[in-house]
């Protein structure tokens, strides 16, 4: 599931952004949606599931270990799961596209069946770091044969019944506790994650859903401790999937930047652990209210509306960024048109998503005119005041689909065009992102 070719594209300074848009479905929710289905015996049903590049990777390697996958005419999908513990073995290496979410998860999933499997995927995927979950699957008894420094490709061979393990996070990621988890599925006896430092908590809530046995305990200090008892069986859900916050972000931040802009996002699912962007954007004085807010497939959802405003600069507390550490890119363009400093830190996972992207954000806001300092851990950014970006410069996306997104939305307050070397990345996420932008910007709409 490589890129086509790149596309390159330019943009320039729009009018006001005005009316209504719904996001498309959450990609963690989306991913776990098929994954936790495809282990239930019976048909599961989902609507709102993001068809993104990297869930339907997901999609893809569920169906080639044994589940019925299919999308109907009416845009819901089935799933007819092959029950926990009966994955089959794929009959080829499993593609995982650009997705670290896939290939993370589904390496837990894998390490408890009596099934070998050899992930592989593009070049942005197989430079990212697999060590962290290779580490604790192994005292699960799985064995890895990975390429040097622990990347992909990379094969893993199951343990069943494998070794349940207790494993205190040494990073803060909802990817690395969610494939212990999903390792613990298939595995007799209690899995247990200590999480100092909460992430996305999605696996959590649907793992219960589904009809695991899951206890978790919060510890003064906010450790979570998460047991789960294996061996359990699944009931197929109906799920239907809230809107992505992280996807939500560059709209939200571009009725924020562009003058004159009056903006509704419906559908945003608002997830404590997710809703770190908002927070701060209203603290820089983003003018954001919510709307309707309800729940949506056992989440917070709401509409939200956004105006323009004058932002300003502050100091993002490092706490915060897990509940918004996809959100970064785009809070970096929102920091470059406030007024005054921004300055970030304890961003070191920002390194090893689908580019390094502190440095990669940092090249392109300099290339666009925008004076930001690069620290071993976050940015520093002047702001322009609410004054035009210069713009005009080359943006690399480097395989990253918030890279290139991020700069489209400085494109639309940059006194010159700047150029994007390579937007299709974008269709990884939200493949419906220029629709909706030119919706906004009561455009016709075109595709790509
Ligand atoms: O669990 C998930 O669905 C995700 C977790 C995060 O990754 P890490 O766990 O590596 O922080 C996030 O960046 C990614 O987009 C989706
Ligand atoms: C980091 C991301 O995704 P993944 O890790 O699934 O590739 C992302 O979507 O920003």
């Amino acid at each position: 599931m490589s890129h086509a070719a790149p596309v390159s594209r330019s943009f320039s300074a729009s009018g006001p952004l005005r009316g209504r848009v719904r996001v498309p479905g959450d990609k963690s929710i989306s991913h776990r949606s098929l994954m936790f289905s495809a282990l239930a015996v019976g048909e599961s049903r989902i609507s709102g599931l993001l068809e993104g590049e990297d869930v339907l990777a997901t999609a893809a390697a569920m169906r080639a270990m044994g589940a019925d996958v299919a999308r109907g005419d009416d845009g819901i999908w089935t799933v007819h799961g092959v029950g926990v513990g009966g994955l089959l073995q794929p009959r080829t290496a499993l593609d995982m596209g650009n997705s670290g979410t896939s290939t993370r998860l589904l390496m837990g999933l894998v390490a408890s069946h009596p099934i070998t499997v050899t992930f592989t995927g593009d070049a942005s995927l197989s430079a990212r770091p697999m060590n962290r979950v290779i580490d604790p699957l192994s005292r699960t008894g799985a064995a890895f044969t990975a390429s040097p420094g622990g990347r992909l490709p990379l094969m893993v061979r199951g343990l069943c019944p494998a070794v349940p393990i207790e494993y205190r996070l040494p990073v803060a990621s909802a990817q690395v506790k969610s494939a212990i988890l999903l390792a613990g599925l298939n595995t007799p006896g209690i899995t247990r994650v200590i999480e100092p430092v909460p992430t996305r908590d999605h696996s959590e809530r649907m793992l219960v859903g589904f009809g695991a046995k899951l206890d978790v305990e919060t510890e003064s200090d906010g450790t979570r401790i998460i047991s789960l008892h294996g061996e359990a069986e699944f009931r197929p859900q109906v799920i239907d999937v809230p809107g992505d916050p992280s996807s939500a972000g560059f709209l939200i931040v571009a009725a924020l930047i562009v003058p004159g802009s009056d903006v509704v996002v419906e559908n945003v699912g608002l997830n404590p652990t997710r809703a770190g962007l908002i927070e701060i954007l209203r603290a820089m004085g983003g003018d954001i209210t919510l709307l309707d807010e309800r729940i949506v497939g056992g989440e917070p959802v709401a509409d939200v509306a956004v105006r323009h405003s004058s932002l300003t600069g502050i100091e993002v507390p490092p706490e915060i960024a897990p509940s918004m550490i996809d959100e970064f890119p785009i809070l970096f363009i929102a920091a470059a048109c406030a007024q005054g400093q921004t300055v970030t830190r304890g961003l070191d996972e920002l390194r090893v998503k689908e580019s390094d992207r502190i440095s990669v954000m940092a090249e392109g806001l300099a290339a666009i005119g925008v004076i930001a300092t690069e620290t071993p851990d976050g940015l520093i950014i002047q702001g322009s005041g609410g004054d035009p970006l210069p713009g005009g410069g080359t943006i690399a996306s480097r395989l990253d689909h918030r890279i290139a997104m991020s700069f489209v939305i400085a494109g639309l307050v940059s006194k010159s065009a700047l150029t994007i070397d390579d937007i299709a990345p974008i269709a990884t996420s939200f493949p419906d992102f220029f629709s909706l932008v030119e919706i906004l910007q009561n455009r016709v709409v075109q595709t790509p």
